[in-house]
Formats: structure tokens, C-alpha cells, sequence
């Protein structure tokens, strides 16, 4: 999935053609997905009239078949953009972001594993690090003290950080983004994966463990690890 906006990194650029160490996060992606050996076909969802994100998946190398397709507006419509590109007699789907350049192969091969193993929806995941709390905004009255107050605070060790490539029989996430073609704006803005989608149609989804330098570039922070998380290797390659 390539075909975000990047508001939050706010480069003024599709977050996909954003370089990393010199290279564009797309590019990284697509080094990724091919390293992994996983994949039969791949479908790149752009930003609607990028043509230099239609260059660099020309420019790739993949082994495999590519099609780039046009993005919708929400992530969502992104998937299902890309999921009509794909060729018609594929089992499995693996569903990744390009905001994840540096996703090591073994993820993408534990969650193909699992899929094999019989799994119709596989996501990668870490622990949480932090203690994750529920809020809501502050009742009138109190607003004066701050903005939002605690509702809970839910037992961390059950949480897990969701990474992608996120894994399905390629029917029920079919089915599953069918369903939701007909969510309204403020619906379609709250699915933030793919995996909540089959969870809504009662699916069993099963972790794998995912890896934390396959982190998501959201803001210029993560960018900035991204770089020492490659300055590390490159160090480590060069010993
Ligand atoms: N309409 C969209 C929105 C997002 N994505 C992709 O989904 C992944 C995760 O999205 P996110 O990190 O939120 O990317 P952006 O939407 O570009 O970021 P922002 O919300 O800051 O604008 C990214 O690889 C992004 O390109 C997409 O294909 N189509
Ligand atoms: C799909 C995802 O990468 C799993 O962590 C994440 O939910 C995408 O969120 P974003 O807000 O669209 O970046």
C-alpha cells in the first residue's frame, strides 16, 4: 500500500517516494516483499496520478508480476484498489505498507507459514512497551484541568503492537472489504487495518511475532531511526 499522502511526515511529497538513506520507502518496500520470496504477484496502490511512484515500481526489478493501480482516498480503499489488480486464482494475500521499508524477510515468512499451516488471517506483532490507557474527553466542568481523562487502563500483557504484511485467505478478505464498501465516512476513517475487518465477520486471527525494525514511518522521528537502524546494519555488514 503506497497510496497515502504522508500528512503527518510532512515532506509536501506521497510518503511512498520519500527517501530513506537515498532510497524511497517504495523501493525499499518492494526489496522487501521481493528478498522474502513469498510472493507470486504484487499490486501497488499509488496516490491517484503519481507517476513517479508508477516509475520506481517499473524501476524495481521485481522477479514477479507487478500492476500498479490507482489509491482511493482511505487506506481501505487502497486494499481494495490493489486486491481487484491481483490475478483471479491467488489463495493467499499478504497486505503491506510501504511506510514499512525495512521489514525483514522472516516475518514475511512466518506469516506465509502460518497461512500454509491453514490460517485464513495472520498479522505480525510486538509487545507494547508502554502502558496503553483509554481516554475520553473531559466531562464539562472539569475541562479546565486538562483536555481528556483516564477510562482504563488495559493489562498490557495481552496488547501487541500490529505491524504488517498482514496475511489472509484472499475470499474473506474479499468478502471482508466488500462488507465494508458500503461504511460511511466516519466508519471507513476508523478502519485503521485489514485484519479488524475479518475480525468483524467473526474470523479467527492469529500472531505471528513481527520485528521492531519493521517499524512504520509515520512521523520525521521514525524516519530518523530508520536511519540508524540501516547505519547499524551497514556498521554491522562492514566488521
Ligand atoms: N489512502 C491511502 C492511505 C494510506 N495508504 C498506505 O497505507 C500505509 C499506512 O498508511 P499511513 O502510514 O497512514 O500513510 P499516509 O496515509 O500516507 O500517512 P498520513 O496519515 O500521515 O497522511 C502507507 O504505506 C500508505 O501509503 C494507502 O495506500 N492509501
Ligand atoms: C496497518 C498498520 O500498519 C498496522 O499497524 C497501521 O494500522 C496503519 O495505520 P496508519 O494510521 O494508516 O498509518
Amino acid at each position: 500500500m503506497a497510496g497515502g499522502s504522508g500528512q503527518r511526515l510532512g515532506y509536501g511529497i506521497p510518503k511512498a517516494q520519500v527517501p530513506l538513506s537515498g532510497v524511497a520507502l517504495l523501493t525499499r518496500a518492494l526489496r522487501g516483499v521481493e528478498a522474502s520470496g513469498v510472493a507470486a504477484a504484487v499490486s501497488v496502490a499509488v496516490p491517484s496520478g503519481d507517476t513517479v511512484l508508477r516509475s520506481l515500481c517499473a524501476e524495481a526489478g521485481m522477479s514477479v508480476p507487478l500492476a500498479v493501480v490507482d489509491g482511493g482516498e482511505t487506506r481501505a480503499h487502497s486494499v481494495r484498489a490493489a486486491l481487484r489488480a491481483l490475478p483471479a486464482d491467488i489463495d493467499s494475500v499478504l497486505v503491506h505498507d510501504a511506510a514499512r521499508p525495512l521489514t525483514p524477510p522472516e516475518v514475511f515468512h512466518r506469516v506465509a507459514a502460518a497461512l500454509a499451516a491453514g490460517a485464513e488471517a495472520v498479522i505480525p506483532a510486538v509487545p507494547v512497551t508502554d502502558t496503553i490507557k483509554s481516554t475520553a474527553p473531559t466531562a464539562p466542568g472539569q475541562a479546565g484541568i486538562a483536555s481528556r481523562t483516564v477510562t482504563g487502563t488495559p493489562d498490557r500483557s495481552a496488547l501487541r503492537a500490529v505491524q504488517t504484511p498482514q496475511g489472509f485467505d484472499a475470499a474473506l478478505l474479499c468478502s471482508a472489504h466488500s462488507a465494508a464498501e458500503s461504511f460511511d465516512a466516519a466508519q471507513a476513517a476508523a478502519v485503521t487495518d485489514d485484519a479488524m475487518l475479518v475480525e468483524s465477520l467473526g474470523a479467527v486471527v492469529y500472531v505471528v511475532e513481527g520485528s521492531q525494525t519493521s517499524l512504520k514511518i509515520t512521523t520525521p522521528l521514525d524516519l530518523l531511526l530508520a536511519e540508524a537502524v540501516l547505519a547499524q546494519e551497514q556498521n554491522r555488514l562492514e566488521d
